[in-house]
């Protein structure tokens, strides 16, 4: 999210958690005062996640004071030491571009709330709008796992069938332009999610 009204959206539709990307390698990136104000927007029960790529532990600090996300999710090479050395709960990204050759690395990151397996390439920025193979998310680790890459209300039922995922995680499948988010695309995504969660679609 870039824009607190786009946020808001979201959270009245009953988006669980919203996004903002705090990285500079990302198109979507948002200034620390403007990301505040997004998650200060936000009602009780909505998380506020602040996404990071192998920024600095200063840059990380900064996030954390002056942000105040719920979760800390990180897109890059940190490790599971490095991310924990916060002691914020924490998703971790994996690139999953490679398809099965990179499973092992879901099991480097055991302090991680949770791993989000997202569609791109490895040392890639998110937000791709690629998508990998979903039936290659696993069953047998012991976090929650967020399914992310390419989905939009058009594939996300699907998605949730074959991955039967914690949650689904999305960006450019819900927007006008980068960072701009479009509200039908937005309303028909979250639809398609509830037709799953009432046992339609993707049932
Ligand atoms: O969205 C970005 O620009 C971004 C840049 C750098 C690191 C992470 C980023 N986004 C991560 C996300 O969680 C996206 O929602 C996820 O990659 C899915 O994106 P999309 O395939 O466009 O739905």
């Amino acid at each position: 999210m870039t824009r607190v009204e786009d946020a808001r959206l979201a959270a009245e539709l009953g988006a669980d958690a919203i996004g903002v990307v705090i990285t500079a390698r990302s198109k979507r990136r948002v200034e620390l005062a403007q990301a505040r104000a997004i998650v200060a927007a936000m009602p009780p029960f909505v998380t506020t996640v602040a996404l990071l790529m192998d920024d600095s532990a200063e840059t990380v600090r900064a996030v954390i004071e002056q942000v105040q996300p719920d979760l800390l999710q990180f897109h890059g090479n940190e490790s599971d030491a490095w991310c924990a050395q916060f002691g914020r709960p924490y998703l971790k990204a994996v690139a999953m571009g490679e398809g099965a050759a990179a499973l092992p690395r879901l099991r480097d990151y055991p302090r991680a709330s949770g791993l989000l397996l997202d569609g791109h390439g490895l040392g890639e920025p998110g937000g791709s709008g690629k998508a990998f193979d979903w039936s290659l998310m696993p069953a047998d680790l012991p976090q929650p796992l967020l399914l992310a890459g390419g989905l939009h209300a058009g594939n996300v039922g699907e998605a949730i069938r074959v991955a039967r995922p914690w949650a689904v995680d999305v960006a450019s499948g819900i927007e006008a332009s980068p960072g701009i988010k479009d509200p039908q695309r937005l309303k028909d995504f979250i639809a398609a999610v509830r037709a799953v969660d009432r046992g339609g679609a993707a049932s």
